[in-house]
């Protein structure tokens, strides 16, 4: 056990004045990421996973069609395989999934043939139902050479790249592979571990008198995913400088955790460890405070040969901002996949709000016809705003920036 802290004490670290702005930090924060990549301490290997397990994730590798699609050479239309001129004479029919009745179509001869059945060889055509005019076995109609026939590859040739490396996997991707053969798609999910901090953080239940319960735990998950990674794991640390060191450090050993995300002992209380464990630590400090309303007090570090380290706010709010400011950009990046969550959407804000002076703020608003109407309930602390919110506004700092009436960036919220 660590000595109790005392009530009156000087901060745990200094407090730093170097916060780099909101549009910086996140750029940096990809920046580094992809920097910590080339670096090649740590990756997350291609994991083959089935394709129910692949949604959301990015392509490790370009894929490529393992068959052709169509298979081989079948009919687009219900209707008559024909061939030669007409009038023709009915052989047989066929039917998707069964042996077709003849191999071979003779010209003046023509199968009954269902949407997608192979095609005999020699077919010049497929007359569908509704243009044919048939009188027992004698079928007649107009056709033109090709028509409603689709040719083997024709929709994808065999061996086509489908999607490039960092493409995400979504449900068209699938039926993309699976149509074209595939189990299993090969992806990169880089591993993620949390370390939820605070001697008053409960995990489950009713909070106590004095005591808090975990609302950023339970959103990692979700945005970890969101953002291509996998939450491998989470824990709850009690404050100390000593403990938060030991599980950074054991969270760095295992050399499967690429991302180390800490919640809360960010900011400068007696009780706000995370500077002093990465300075034990040596860790690279890349991103030390960010001037954005909430989530100031955030921080992009890489331990020694090891994982990078986001260290989120306490304040669950300001942990959402944090995390969609520097967690997702650097998630994203390690993935090799696009961020989600900047991705370029803009609209006009459609009500007031107040911009900071010299932070940016980020305002939980709905997004209708283009126009961003702020919700509320985006203070520090509230998520009563970003749970019904669709996107998050950016007020640029009104120092130095000019009021404009053009619209605003939107930052995307996970879901
Ligand atoms: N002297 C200063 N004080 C503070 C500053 C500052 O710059 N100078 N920044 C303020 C801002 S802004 C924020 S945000 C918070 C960040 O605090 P920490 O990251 O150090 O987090 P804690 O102090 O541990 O907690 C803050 C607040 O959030 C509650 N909390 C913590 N973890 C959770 C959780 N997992 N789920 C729900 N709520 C949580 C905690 O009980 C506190 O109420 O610092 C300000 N102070
Ligand atoms: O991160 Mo604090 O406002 O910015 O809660």
């Amino acid at each position: 056990m660590e000595p109790p802290v005392p009530v009156a004490t000087a901060p745990a670290v200094p407090v730093r004045h170097r916060a780099t702005t909101w549009s910086r930090a996140r750029d940096a924060a990809r920046e580094l990421a992809t920097a910590h990549l080339r670096t090649g301490t740590r990756e997350a290997p291609v994991a083959h996973v089935p394709l129910a397990d692949a949604l959301g994730a990015a392509l490790a590798v370009p894929v490529t069609a393992r068959a052709a699609v169509p298979a081989c050479d079948s009919a687009a239309m219900d209707g008559y395989a024909v061939a030669g001129p007409g009038p023709w004479r009915l052989v047989g029919r066929a039917l998707a999934g069964r042996p077709g009745p003849v191999r071979r179509l003779r010209p003046g001869e023509a199968v009954e043939i269902a949407t997608g059945a192979p095609v005999p060889a020699r077919t010049e055509a497929v007359l569908p139902y509704e243009r044919a005019v048939c009188d027992g076995d004698r079928i007649e109609g107009p056709v033109r050479p090709g028509r409603h026939v689709r040719h083997r590859g024709e929709s994808v040739p065999a061996g086509a790249v489908l999607a490039p490396a960092g493409t995400v996997v979504t449900p068209a991707l699938l039926g993309l592979a699976a149509g074209t053969g595939h189990d299993s798609l090969p992806v990169r999910r880089p591993r993620v571990a949390a370390l939820v901090t605070g001697d008053e953080v409960v995990p489950t239940g009713l909070p106590g008198p004095g005591a808090v319960r975990d609302a950023i735990g339970p959103m990692l998950p979700g945005l970890v995913r969101w953002a291509g990674g996998v939450l491998a794991g989470s824990a709850h640390v009690a404050d100390g400088r000593a403990r938060l060191t030991a599980e950074l450090r054991a969270a760095a050993a295992d050399p499967a955790t690429e991302l180390v995300v800490v919640c809360g002992a960010s900011s400068a209380g007696p009780a706000d460890h995370l500077r002093g464990a990465l300075d034990a630590l040596a860790a690279d400090v890349g991103v030390d405070g960010v001037a954005c309303r909430p989530g100031h007090p955030q921080l992009l570090a890489a331990l020694p040969g090891g994982p990078l380290v986001v260290g989120l706010p306490g304040n669950p709010n300001a942990a959402l901002v944090a995390a969609l400011t520097l967690l997702v950009p650097a998630l994203s990046a390690l993935a090799g996949r696009r961020d989600p969550a900047h991705a370029g959407r803009r609209a006009h804000l459609a009500g007031p709000a107040d911009r900071h002076a010299r932070d940016t703020r980020l305002v939980a608003v709905r997004v209708r016809d283009g126009r961003a109407a702020p919700v509320g309930g985006d203070g520090p602390a509230a998520l009563r705003g970003a749970a019904v919110a669709d996107a998050l506004a950016v007020l640029p700092p009104r120092d130095g920036t000019p009021d404009s009436a053009g619209p605003v960036e939107l930052v995307e919220l996970p879901y």
